[in-house]
């Protein structure tokens, strides 16, 4: 007899895994009418099941036996919204082993360890879908993998941290320290206790190189993405920024230029005029550029319940209708083109740079002057007293200089006795 029902594994009964069972619940008459079959959770992994949950009715069918998802023949398709990499690993594994297939929303995982996962999905003839790993209930990998199969893309910049970007609107709306509203930003509950993999830019990193992998279909690693985060960003330099016409965001740059590729992700000076400037709060973004389709920019909740629910429940049903078909594991095009990584020379950006210099006559020039020796040249210059006059401040934003030359001139105005201090450095985008 013909399959009336999927039957899903979910491991994870937290924030996500709450809202692939509300959703499911939910819409289950959408969801019918959509692929013809039902779609029933049939157990669910925790770590404590004596903690009680929100939506009681599904206690019963708690469990902390992984093999009690992995041994059931009849669980057609495991949904991994535990987190963390080893068990994870081990247990999408296990499921794809046994030919379960596999909807994930664990970017940390994905990025380390995508390809081995995929290779053996692959293998087995499984279907593994990962769209809630990058910018929660916003569409980006499907619009990346689907909605431009068409076309080549050659840039891609994201605000996929919405942690970040809540810190870094605050202290621009409010003129705080960054301090100050990272503890606010704890006590909300939108920063980990410890938030280091979301301030050091670790976390936008993960999904930078999943995005530049489905993007420019290269196999990018986490070790390829240059990364900088936000610990150093000051309130002066949002204030400078914001006279100069930009706002500071930590943005992920992936970018193609010809074949050659970089990928960072970093506090950078974004111009007022380009709409990643006017995301702010939790709220995600990401812009592509495509060689035919011109600028794109998508737009959403980078996380929570029921954005990252719906992320995993639309790949659920993908699942569900390549069954019907017959067709899972074989609409996933593996990375095909080589992966060929610029030098620090092809790297190009404008700069936003902020100094304290002595306060004598000539200095500015001496300063244009380096600049000029390894071809760069200002956009706009801002000199004012520091210090009640006994230095001065110099806020200069560059044309396009290439990251190799700009690092040289950093290095050497440590040195220079004029310079006494470099309080920053940005790369500038949006403005062209
Ligand atoms: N929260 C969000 O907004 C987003 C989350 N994600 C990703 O989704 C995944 C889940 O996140 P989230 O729901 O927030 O996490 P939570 O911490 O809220 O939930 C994790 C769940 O997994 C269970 N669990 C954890 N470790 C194990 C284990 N070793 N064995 C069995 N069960 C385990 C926990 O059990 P118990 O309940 O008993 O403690 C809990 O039910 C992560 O990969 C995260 O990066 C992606 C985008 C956004
Ligand atoms: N910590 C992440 C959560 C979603 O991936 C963030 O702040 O964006
Ligand atoms: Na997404």
């Amino acid at each position: 007899m013909e399959k009336q029902t999927v039957r899903v594994g979910l491991m994870g009964f937290g924030t996500v895994g709450t809202g692939v069972v509300r959703i499911i619940q939910a819409h289950q008459e959408d969801l019918q009418k959509q692929t013809g079959l039902g779609i029933e959770i049939s157990k669910i992994l925790v770590q404590n099941a004596e903690k009680s949950r929100s939506i009681p009715s599904m206690e019963k069918i708690v469990t902390t036996d992984v093999h009690d998802i992995l041994d059931d023949e009849g669980i057609d398709v495991v949904v991994e919204v535990i987190g963390g990499i080893s068990q994870a690993k081990d247990y999408i594994l296990a499921a794809l082993d046994r030919g379960k297939h596999v909807v994930t929303a664990n970017k940390d995982l994905m990025a380390l360890h995508g390809g081995e996962i995929l290779q053996k999905a692959e293998e087995k003839g499984c279907d593994v879908f990962y769209e809630a790993s990058v910018a929660g209930g916003i569409p980006i990998l499907r619009a990346l993998v689907e909605g431009f199969s068409s076309d080549r893309i050659t840039k891609m910049m994201g605000i996929v941290n919405g942690t970040t970007n809540y810190i870094l609107s605050k202290m621009s709306q409010e003129g705080a320290d960054y301090a100050e509203v990272l503890k606010e930003a704890q006590a909300l509950g939108y920063a980990e206790a410890d938030p280091t993999s979301d301030v050091e830019g670790f976390d936008a990193a993960r999904k930078m190189a999943i995005l530049a992998t489905l993007g420019f279909r290269v196999p990018m690693k986490l070790e390829d993405v240059d990364v900088k985060g936000i610990s150093r960003v000051s309130k002066e330099d949002i204030a400078y920024g914001k006279k100069l016409g930009y706002e500071v965001k930590l943005l992920g740059l992936a970018r193609r230029d010809g074949e050659a590729i970089e990928v960072s992700v970093q506090p950078t000076m974004v111009a007022k005029s380009h709409p990643l400037a006017s995301v702010n709060g939790v709220f995600n973004a990401v812009y592509v550029h495509g060689e035919a389709v011109g600028e794109t920019m998508f737009y959403g909740p980078g996380a929570g319940e029921l954005p990252t629910a719906t992320a995993v429940v639309s790949d659920l049903v993908t699942v569900v209708k390549n069954m019907k078909l017959g067709v899972n594991g074989r609409g996933m095009v593996a990375p095909y083109k080589e992966k060929i990584l610029k030098e620090d020379s092809q790297k190009l950006s404008k700069y936003f740079l902020r100094m304290v210099v002595a306060d004598k006559r000539g200095v500015l020039a001496q300063i244009t002057q380096l600049l000029a020796e390894k071809n760069i040249s200002l956009e706009q210059v801002v000199q004012q007293p520091y210090n009640n006059g006994q230095q001065a401040e110099i806020i200069l934003v560059t044309h396009s200089a290439a990251k190799g030359d700009m690092d040289a001139v950093l290095t050497y105005m440590e040195e220079m006795d004029i310079v006494h201090e470099i309080k920053s450095c940005y790369r500038v985008e949006g403005g062209e």
